[in-house]
Protein backbone atom coordinates (compact mmCIF):
# COMPACT_ATOMS: atom_id res chain seq x y z
CA UNK A 1 0.00 0.00 0.00
CA UNK A 2 1.72 3.01 -0.45
CA UNK A 3 1.50 5.80 2.40
CA UNK A 4 0.52 9.35 2.50
CA UNK A 5 2.66 11.17 4.71
CA UNK A 6 1.99 15.21 5.69
CA UNK A 7 3.36 17.16 1.72
CA UNK A 8 4.99 20.56 1.82
CA UNK A 9 6.12 22.43 -1.62
CA UNK A 10 8.67 24.92 -2.27
CA UNK A 11 9.22 27.46 -4.69
CA UNK A 12 12.86 28.57 -4.26
CA UNK A 13 16.50 29.21 -5.57
CA UNK A 14 19.36 26.69 -5.63
CA UNK A 15 22.42 27.66 -3.16
CA UNK A 16 25.54 25.84 -4.60
CA UNK A 17 26.77 25.17 -1.08
CA UNK A 18 24.10 23.31 0.22
CA UNK A 19 23.90 25.74 2.97
CA UNK A 20 20.57 27.63 2.36
CA UNK A 21 17.73 27.57 -0.37
CA UNK A 22 15.94 24.74 -1.62
CA UNK A 23 19.00 22.40 -0.30
CA UNK A 24 18.12 23.69 3.24
CA UNK A 25 13.77 23.73 2.82
CA UNK A 26 14.07 20.17 1.68
CA UNK A 27 16.76 19.16 4.36
CA UNK A 28 14.39 20.97 6.78
CA UNK A 29 10.91 19.22 5.40
CA UNK A 30 12.42 15.92 5.59
CA UNK A 31 14.20 16.45 9.42
CA UNK A 32 10.11 17.65 10.46
CA UNK A 33 8.65 14.31 8.37
CA UNK A 34 7.14 16.22 5.58
CA UNK A 35 7.60 14.89 1.72
CA UNK A 36 9.02 17.80 0.11
CA UNK A 37 8.40 18.96 -3.37
CA UNK A 38 10.33 21.42 -4.82
CA UNK A 39 10.59 24.42 -7.65
CA UNK A 40 13.69 25.97 -8.84
CA UNK A 41 13.30 29.52 -9.90
CA UNK A 42 17.21 30.44 -9.96
CA UNK A 43 20.73 29.54 -9.18
CA UNK A 44 23.28 30.87 -7.15
CA UNK A 45 27.06 29.69 -7.05
CA UNK A 46 29.00 31.93 -4.14
CA UNK A 47 32.49 32.21 -6.28
CA UNK A 48 35.64 31.43 -4.07
CA UNK A 49 37.71 33.24 -6.43
CA UNK A 50 35.92 36.56 -5.84
CA UNK A 51 35.66 36.93 -2.09
CA UNK A 52 32.31 34.64 -2.24
CA UNK A 53 30.31 36.92 -4.45
CA UNK A 54 26.40 35.76 -5.08
CA UNK A 55 26.52 34.41 -9.41
CA UNK A 56 23.06 34.64 -10.00
CA UNK A 57 21.52 32.73 -12.76
CA UNK A 58 17.57 33.19 -12.96
CA UNK A 59 15.81 29.84 -14.21
CA UNK A 60 13.78 30.48 -17.59
CA UNK A 61 10.06 31.88 -16.77
CA UNK A 62 8.40 29.07 -18.69
CA UNK A 63 10.93 26.29 -16.72
CA UNK A 64 9.45 27.82 -13.83
CA UNK A 65 5.50 27.43 -15.00
CA UNK A 66 6.12 23.62 -16.03
CA UNK A 67 7.66 22.80 -12.98
CA UNK A 68 4.86 24.56 -11.03
CA UNK A 69 2.79 22.21 -13.51
CA UNK A 70 4.63 18.86 -12.81
CA UNK A 71 4.51 19.26 -9.22
CA UNK A 72 0.80 20.39 -9.07
CA UNK A 73 -0.48 17.99 -10.92
CA UNK A 74 1.28 15.02 -8.96
CA UNK A 75 0.90 16.08 -5.76
CA UNK A 76 -2.78 17.41 -4.06
CA UNK A 77 -0.35 20.49 -2.24
CA UNK A 78 -2.23 23.18 0.06
CA UNK A 79 1.05 24.26 1.69
CA UNK A 80 3.89 26.38 0.06
CA UNK A 81 7.06 28.19 0.78
CA UNK A 82 8.15 30.66 -1.54
CA UNK A 83 11.90 31.64 -0.95
CA UNK A 84 14.26 33.45 -3.36
CA UNK A 85 12.23 34.80 -6.44
CA UNK A 86 15.30 37.28 -7.75
CA UNK A 87 14.01 38.78 -10.83
CA UNK A 88 10.73 40.83 -11.75
CA UNK A 89 9.87 38.30 -13.94
CA UNK A 90 9.89 35.58 -11.63
CA UNK A 91 8.01 37.27 -9.34
CA UNK A 92 5.51 37.90 -11.82
CA UNK A 93 5.03 34.17 -13.10
CA UNK A 94 5.24 32.93 -9.00
CA UNK A 95 2.56 35.43 -8.45
CA UNK A 96 0.36 34.49 -11.12
CA UNK A 97 0.69 30.41 -10.65
CA UNK A 98 0.82 30.76 -6.71
CA UNK A 99 -2.88 32.89 -7.33
CA UNK A 100 -4.79 30.05 -9.54
CA UNK A 101 -4.61 27.57 -6.14
CA UNK A 102 -6.66 27.60 -2.79
CA UNK A 103 -3.91 27.13 -0.70
CA UNK A 104 -4.13 26.61 3.33
CA UNK A 105 -0.94 28.56 3.47
CA UNK A 106 1.50 30.25 1.86
CA UNK A 107 4.35 30.99 3.74
CA UNK A 108 7.09 34.03 2.09
CA UNK A 109 10.44 34.20 3.20
CA UNK A 110 10.86 37.85 1.51
CA UNK A 111 14.84 37.26 0.05
CA UNK A 112 14.80 40.60 -1.34
CA UNK A 113 18.24 41.27 -2.62
CA UNK A 114 20.16 39.07 -4.44
CA UNK A 115 23.97 40.34 -3.67
CA UNK A 116 24.68 39.75 -6.88
CA UNK A 117 22.40 41.70 -8.63
CA UNK A 118 22.43 45.76 -9.86
CA UNK A 119 21.05 48.06 -7.13
CA UNK A 120 18.43 48.98 -9.83
CA UNK A 121 17.10 45.03 -10.31
CA UNK A 122 17.23 44.38 -7.00
CA UNK A 123 14.54 47.68 -6.48
CA UNK A 124 12.30 46.39 -9.09
CA UNK A 125 12.24 43.54 -7.38
CA UNK A 126 11.16 44.48 -4.02
CA UNK A 127 8.73 46.47 -6.03
CA UNK A 128 7.15 43.67 -7.44
CA UNK A 129 7.28 41.12 -4.78
CA UNK A 130 5.72 43.77 -2.42
CA UNK A 131 3.04 44.08 -4.99
CA UNK A 132 2.64 40.78 -6.46
CA UNK A 133 3.33 37.87 -3.76
CA UNK A 134 2.79 39.68 -0.46
CA UNK A 135 -1.01 39.71 -0.57
CA UNK A 136 -1.20 36.18 -1.24
CA UNK A 137 0.98 35.39 1.94
CA UNK A 138 -0.42 33.92 5.27
CA UNK A 139 2.42 34.38 6.81
CA UNK A 140 5.74 36.53 6.04
CA UNK A 141 9.16 35.91 7.36
CA UNK A 142 11.54 39.17 7.08
CA UNK A 143 14.87 39.47 8.57
CA UNK A 144 16.02 42.57 9.97
CA UNK A 145 16.81 44.51 7.01
CA UNK A 146 13.89 43.02 4.59
CA UNK A 147 11.92 44.34 7.70
CA UNK A 148 12.99 47.78 7.45
CA UNK A 149 12.95 47.92 3.94
CA UNK A 150 9.53 46.61 3.73
CA UNK A 151 7.92 48.73 6.35
CA UNK A 152 9.58 51.90 5.20
CA UNK A 153 11.77 52.39 8.16
CA UNK A 154 15.24 53.82 8.13
CA UNK A 155 16.14 51.70 11.04
CA UNK A 156 15.33 49.25 13.61
CA UNK A 157 16.91 49.25 17.06
CA UNK A 158 15.31 47.56 19.34
CA UNK A 159 12.24 45.05 20.20
CA UNK A 160 9.75 47.68 19.76
CA UNK A 161 11.04 49.02 16.76
CA UNK A 162 10.57 45.14 15.58
CA UNK A 163 7.27 45.33 16.64
CA UNK A 164 6.83 48.66 14.83
CA UNK A 165 8.15 46.54 11.64
CA UNK A 166 6.02 44.00 11.78
CA UNK A 167 3.24 46.01 12.12
CA UNK A 168 3.53 48.17 8.83
CA UNK A 169 4.43 44.75 6.99
CA UNK A 170 0.92 43.42 8.67
CA UNK A 171 -0.64 46.04 7.34
CA UNK A 172 0.56 45.58 3.88
CA UNK A 173 -1.14 41.61 3.65
CA UNK A 174 -4.90 40.48 2.48
CA UNK A 175 -6.81 40.03 5.63
CA UNK A 176 -10.10 39.94 3.67
CA UNK A 177 -9.16 35.94 3.55
CA UNK A 178 -8.52 35.22 6.80
CA UNK A 179 -5.51 36.03 9.50
CA UNK A 180 -2.46 36.81 8.70
CA UNK A 181 0.89 36.65 10.39
CA UNK A 182 4.20 38.40 10.40
CA UNK A 183 6.98 36.88 11.84
CA UNK A 184 10.25 40.13 11.61
CA UNK A 185 13.48 38.34 12.90
CA UNK A 186 15.80 40.83 14.80
CA UNK A 187 18.38 37.92 15.05
CA UNK A 188 21.86 38.50 15.48
CA UNK A 189 21.71 41.42 13.88
CA UNK A 190 19.30 42.71 16.68
CA UNK A 191 21.81 44.39 19.78
CA UNK A 192 21.32 42.14 23.29
CA UNK A 193 22.08 38.76 24.52
CA UNK A 194 19.26 37.15 22.54
CA UNK A 195 17.98 35.84 18.97
CA UNK A 196 14.57 38.31 19.51
CA UNK A 197 11.56 37.41 16.50
CA UNK A 198 8.30 39.14 16.99
CA UNK A 199 5.15 37.42 15.94
CA UNK A 200 2.41 39.72 15.07
CA UNK A 201 -1.20 38.28 14.17
CA UNK A 202 -2.75 41.65 13.82
CA UNK A 203 -3.87 42.09 17.13
CA UNK A 204 -1.77 40.05 19.43
CA UNK A 205 2.42 40.55 19.78
CA UNK A 206 4.14 37.10 21.12
CA UNK A 207 8.17 37.93 21.35
CA UNK A 208 10.29 34.56 20.91
CA UNK A 209 13.46 34.91 22.12
CA UNK A 210 16.65 31.89 22.53
CA UNK A 211 20.33 33.03 23.83
CA UNK A 212 22.24 34.39 20.83
CA UNK A 213 24.66 31.64 19.62
CA UNK A 214 27.75 33.76 18.25
CA UNK A 215 27.34 37.10 17.05
CA UNK A 216 27.34 35.45 13.44
CA UNK A 217 24.78 35.60 10.78
CA UNK A 218 24.53 31.76 9.78
CA UNK A 219 23.60 30.60 6.58
CA UNK A 220 20.39 28.96 6.09
CA UNK A 221 19.20 30.22 9.52
CA UNK A 222 16.80 32.19 7.45
CA UNK A 223 15.29 29.54 4.86
CA UNK A 224 15.26 27.09 7.91
CA UNK A 225 12.89 28.65 10.15
CA UNK A 226 10.54 29.18 7.62
CA UNK A 227 10.78 25.96 5.98
CA UNK A 228 10.29 24.21 9.38
CA UNK A 229 7.45 27.14 9.97
CA UNK A 230 6.07 25.12 6.60
CA UNK A 231 6.12 21.98 7.21
CA UNK A 232 4.60 22.37 10.61
CA UNK A 233 1.87 23.84 9.11
CA UNK A 234 1.49 21.00 6.39
CA UNK A 235 1.07 18.55 9.26
CA UNK A 236 -1.80 20.92 10.84
CA UNK A 237 -0.19 23.02 13.21
CA UNK A 238 -1.67 26.81 13.83
CA UNK A 239 0.91 29.65 13.44
CA UNK A 240 1.73 30.40 16.94
CA UNK A 241 2.62 26.67 17.41
CA UNK A 242 4.64 26.14 14.40
CA UNK A 243 6.84 29.37 14.87
CA UNK A 244 7.71 28.01 18.08
CA UNK A 245 8.74 24.57 17.00
CA UNK A 246 10.73 26.90 13.60
CA UNK A 247 12.46 28.64 17.15
CA UNK A 248 13.36 25.75 18.73
CA UNK A 249 15.00 24.04 15.63
CA UNK A 250 16.86 26.90 14.16
CA UNK A 251 18.60 27.50 17.25
CA UNK A 252 19.48 23.71 17.65
CA UNK A 253 20.77 23.72 14.23
CA UNK A 254 22.65 26.92 14.56
CA UNK A 255 24.47 25.48 17.55
CA UNK A 256 25.06 22.30 16.02
CA UNK A 257 26.06 24.28 13.07
CA UNK A 258 28.40 22.87 10.18
CA UNK A 259 31.83 24.62 9.21
CA UNK A 260 32.10 25.97 6.01
CA UNK A 261 34.77 27.54 4.22
CA UNK A 262 32.42 30.47 3.16
CA UNK A 263 32.55 33.31 5.42
CA UNK A 264 29.56 31.90 7.47
CA UNK A 265 29.14 28.48 9.13
CA UNK A 266 25.59 26.30 7.87
CA UNK A 267 22.43 24.91 9.83
CA UNK A 268 22.55 21.18 10.66
CA UNK A 269 18.97 20.25 10.14
CA UNK A 270 19.88 17.45 11.71
CA UNK A 271 20.39 18.62 15.07
CA UNK A 272 16.65 18.63 16.34
CA UNK A 273 14.39 15.98 16.66
CA UNK A 274 11.22 17.57 18.77
N1 LIG B 1 23.41 33.80 16.01
C1 LIG B 1 22.17 33.39 16.24
N2 LIG B 1 21.87 32.76 17.41
C2 LIG B 1 20.62 32.32 17.66
N3 LIG B 1 19.60 32.47 16.80
C3 LIG B 1 19.82 33.09 15.63
C4 LIG B 1 21.12 33.59 15.28
N4 LIG B 1 21.04 34.13 14.03
C5 LIG B 1 19.77 34.00 13.63
N5 LIG B 1 19.03 33.40 14.59
C6 LIG B 1 17.60 33.03 14.50
O1 LIG B 1 17.43 32.28 13.29
C7 LIG B 1 16.18 32.61 12.67
C8 LIG B 1 16.45 33.16 11.29
O2 LIG B 1 17.10 34.40 11.44
P1 LIG B 1 17.42 35.43 10.28
O3 LIG B 1 17.59 36.77 10.87
O4 LIG B 1 16.48 35.21 9.15
O5 LIG B 1 18.78 34.94 9.76
P2 LIG B 1 19.47 35.27 8.37
O6 LIG B 1 18.84 36.48 7.78
O7 LIG B 1 20.85 35.52 8.80
O8 LIG B 1 19.30 34.00 7.58
C9 LIG B 1 15.51 33.59 13.62
O9 LIG B 1 14.70 32.87 14.52
C10 LIG B 1 16.68 34.23 14.35
O10 LIG B 1 16.33 34.80 15.59
C1 LIG C 1 19.01 30.77 -3.25
C2 LIG C 1 19.02 31.41 -1.89
N1 LIG C 1 17.87 31.43 -1.17
C3 LIG C 1 17.84 31.98 0.06
C4 LIG C 1 18.95 32.58 0.62
C5 LIG C 1 18.82 33.17 2.02
O1 LIG C 1 19.49 32.34 2.92
P1 LIG C 1 19.46 32.49 4.51
O2 LIG C 1 18.63 31.37 5.04
O3 LIG C 1 20.89 32.37 4.92
O4 LIG C 1 18.87 33.84 4.81
C6 LIG C 1 20.16 32.60 -0.09
C7 LIG C 1 21.36 33.19 0.51
O5 LIG C 1 22.44 33.05 -0.01
C8 LIG C 1 20.20 32.00 -1.38
O6 LIG C 1 21.32 31.98 -2.11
Amino acid sequence: MPSTPPLAYVIAGSEATGGAGIQADLKTFQQRGVYGVGTLTCIVSFDPLHDWAHRFVPVEPQVIVDQIEAATATHDLDTVKIGMLGTPATVDVVAKSVSTRPWRHVVLDPVLICKGQEPGAALDTDTALRERVLPHATVVTPNMFEAATLAGMDRIDDVADLTEAARRVHALLDTSAGPRYVVAKGGAELPGPDAVDVLFDGEEVTVLTAPKVGEERVSGAGCTFAAAITAELAKGADVPAAVEVAKDMVTAGIRARVAAHTPFDTVWQGAYTG
